[in-house]
């Protein structure tokens, strides 16, 4: 079987690869030994922050959340009002697209898509890429209030979908605000909504299980372009975070009816370095096909980008210069 005419030019992805019987791990997905993660840096002593946001306004709960991303960049919430039913159908819905026949997911397929705002797509940017991740991914940009837009997203995932996306706007919301506080913007006025959260967009993404996960990468080490991301993961595991050291990596553990949140860059520009967006990664697994669903909470396509007004007014240096998210995005796709 021909890998690229396969996987790419036919749209089957690396799940239609996978279930077509692999042994061995194909030589694109092969990291050069110097990239390949040393799970021996893997870190017990340190432990990401587990939050009960079951009182938003419990300033003891703002406290803690703004710690955490000052930190770690990272933390988890707990109780945070999505229920346990909408998790666990969000995670089934992922099984059930990347559990279709390979010409029903293909319909999807990134270049073909029959929708304009949802597309089916292997590894990051594999036309770049020297090596290739050992990942699919299933996008939707989600445009509230615009019902069309998901007219032609797959029917088995798409309530789910956007059930879970009303929910966690919610959240999202609540989020930002805590943050925003504690950098003394009081109201975030409908300007600075859509710089903090002018685009949402949802990843489905589906870890096959890989017959050498110790030679390549589920998702290199990488920040998020985003302000932040929310994502649930299920009980498999993989996701590690950069230590403050900045050398380890700490093992983020699944944790039921958990999200887990991280800074992305657009906020630790905005706060001027307060908050941190820190590098993570994900390691493939040996037996079993990971989901994880991550939303990313962007900046409106037309926004500007720089530390906020209330923040440089303490007189604190500028480590930022403004500049238009669509050029910061060229740099980061490029
Ligand atoms: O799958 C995960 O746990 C993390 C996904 C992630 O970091 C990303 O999609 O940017
Ligand atoms: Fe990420």
């Amino acid at each position: 079987m021909d890998f690229t005419d396969f996987v790419f030019i036919k749209g089957n992805g690396l799940k239609g690869f996978v279930d077509a019987g692999l042994e061995t791990l194909p030589q694109q997905y092969i990291q050069p030994p110097e990239q390949r993660f040393d799970l021996s840096q893997v870190i017990t002593e340190e432990s990401l922050p587990l939050i009960d946001v079951s009182n938003w306004d419990d300033p003891e709960v703002a406290k803690s959340i703004c710690e955490a991303a000052s930190k770690w960049g990272f933390f988890q919430i707990i109780n945070h009002g999505i229920t346990m039913e909408a998790l666990e159908s969000m995670k089934s819905a992922v099984h059930g697209f990347f559990g279709l026949p390979n010409d029903e997911r293909r319909k999807y397929w990134k270049g073909q898509s029959i929708s304009d705002t949802a597309y089916l797509k292997t590894s990051f940017i594999p036309e770049k890429e020297k090596v290739l991740e050992w990942k699919d991914t299933l996008c939707f940009r989600f445009i509230p209030g615009d019902d069309e837009s998901s007219s032609l997203w797959p029917p088995v995932c798409k309530d789910q979908v956007l059930d879970y996306m009303k929910r966690a706007e919610t959240i999202i919301k609540r989020l930002l605000e805590v943050l925003l506080k504690s950098l003394n913007v009081k109201e975030i006025d409908k300007p600075t909504e859509y710089v903090l959260m002018g685009s949402l967009l949802i990843n489905l993404n589906y870890y096959p299980h890989c017959p050498n996960p110790e030679l390549t990468a589920g998702l290199g080490p990488h920040a998020d372009g985003s302000t932040i991301t929310i994502l649930l993961q299920d009980d498999i595991g993989g996701l590690d975070v950069r230590g403050t050291d900045g050398e380890g990596w700490i093992h983020v553990p699944p944790v039921e009816g958990a999200l887990v949140v991280n800074v992305g860059d657009v906020l630790q520009i905005m706060s001027n370095d307060r908050y941190k967006s820190i590098e993570h990664r994900v390691v493939a697994n040996r037996s079993k096909n990971r989901v994880s669903i991550p939303i990313f909470v962007s900046p409106g396509a037309e926004a500007l980008i720089g530390p906020l007004p209330e923040v440089v007014a303490s007189g604190e240096q500028l480590v930022y210069k403004q500049v238009a998210y669509k050029d910061y995005l060229n740099g980061f796709f490029s």
